[in-house]
């Protein structure tokens, strides 16, 4: 089994050039003239379904990844790839630098239970079983004891914040309460990458909103990998680092939320986020242009980090401009006429052509 020193740039998943097609003697289509024909051409002509085709990525260690697109463009089928739940047809993956597709029964069995566990839309609760047990489950699989597993699974109860539901049963609980119970399943394994398949479809929004804020926390505070499924792009850019965007069993774009929003690579992406509203999601160091005689020491300071809706309420309170402070240093200035054009979408081109373009426009 190939294997790679670990260390904090090796990539917690590393997939190359991974197809999965469904079909008879679906392995003759990778690497041939099929390979190129478009899915409705391939089905015609073969039977088969390329759900997954041809697609590179890497799961950085700490990330929350976010594999997004409509419904049949391939995401369920790449996320379940990655652990063999689904047999790639062609490609590599390899998690921790260690080659998932040559892993044999065994390695596979503690690569899904100890190192990628799942979170499901259908929380796979067991029904007869109270809250505490249910999370215990996982544990008990494993073989520990039940002091040990018990305690673990109360542990992970209060982190989820069910605590006071322990002895309860899953119908007992509201949607939102039973996902949370299979989260606190998959987290009692202690997984290295959570993987979740759009979990939260089925809640209603506040609660949706809730559980959000839990898979952020979670992550950003104990620094999680998450690879996580979502048809929904509001989701995909409040809890991802990065998002994949699928279309067609293809990766359209894969980038930070800001670089998917701020520079879509074609008119599919364009499109797909069109009605974003952009100052939530760029930051002042795409809207910002170079400080002026004077402007580098004046006005209110601003992380880089700091999105364009932040920028707005800081200047609109000072009626100037605002500086954009790195370590300490004046790296740019943010004013009415730029927020304007980051909002307006004058930036099309590029941080620094969006400022010539909005003086362009302006003059
Ligand atoms: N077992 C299968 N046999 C044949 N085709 C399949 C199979 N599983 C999935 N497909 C096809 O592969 C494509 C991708 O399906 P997949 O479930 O991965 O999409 P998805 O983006 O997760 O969709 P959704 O958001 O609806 O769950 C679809 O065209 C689907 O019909």
């Amino acid at each position: 089994m190939p294997t790679v020193d670990k260390n904090d740039e090796t990539p917690v998943f590393s997939v190359r050039n991974l197809w999965k097609v469904f079909g008879p003697k679906a392995d003759r289509v990778p690497g041939s003239e099929l390979a190129g024909l478009s899915a409705a051409e391939l089905r015609e002509r073969t039977g088969c379904t390329a759900a997954v085709r041809d697609v590179s990525f890497d799961v950085r260690p700490g990330e929350c990844f976010v594999v997004m697109g409509l419904s049949g463009s391939g995401k369920s089928t790449l996320v379940r790839c990655l652990t063999r739940l689904i047999e790639p047809t062609a490609g590599t993956i390899a998690i921790d630098g260690e080659d998932v597709c040559g892993m044999g029964k065994g390695a596979l069995r503690d690569l899904r239970r100890h190192r990628a566990a799942m979170v499901f839309q259908h929380f796979g609760l067991l029904p007869h079983r109270t809250v505490l047990d249910n999370v215990a489950y996982g544990l008990e699989i494993q073989g520990m004891g039940k002091g040990e597993r018990r305690a673990k699974a109360a542990e992970m109860v209060e982190k989820v914040g069910l605590t006071g539901m322990e002895e309860r049963r899953p119908a007992q609980l509201s949607g939102g309460q039973q996902q949370r119970v299979g989260l606190a399943r998959a987290l009692a394994a202690d997984p290295e990458v959570l993987l979740f398949d759009e979990p939260f479809s089925a809640l209603d929004p506040l609660i949706r909103r809730d559980m959000q804020e839990e898979v952020v926390r979670l992550n950003r505070d104990e620094g999680r990998t998450m690879v996580f499924i979502t048809h929904d792009l509001s989701e995909a850019l409040r809890i991802g680092d990065r998002i994949a965007l699928m279309r067609d069993g293809r990766i359209v774009q894969c980038g930070t939320p800001e670089e998917i929003v701020g520079s879509p690579a074609d008119d599919y992406v364009r499109d797909f986020v069109r009605d974003v509203p952009r100052e939530q999601v760029l930051t002042v160091r795409r809207a910002m242009r170079p400080a002026r005689a004077g402007e580098a020491d004046a006005g209110p300071a601003l992380d880089p980090a700091s999105t364009v809706a932040d920028a707005i309420e800081a200047v609109a309170r000072t009626g100037g401009s605002a500086r954009v402070v790195d370590q300490g240093r004046c790296v740019g200035v943010v004013d009415s006429k730029c927020l304007l054009g980051i909002v307006a979408g004058l930036d099309r081109d590029g941080p620094a052509d969006g400022v010539r373009t909005v003086e362009k426009a302006a003059a």
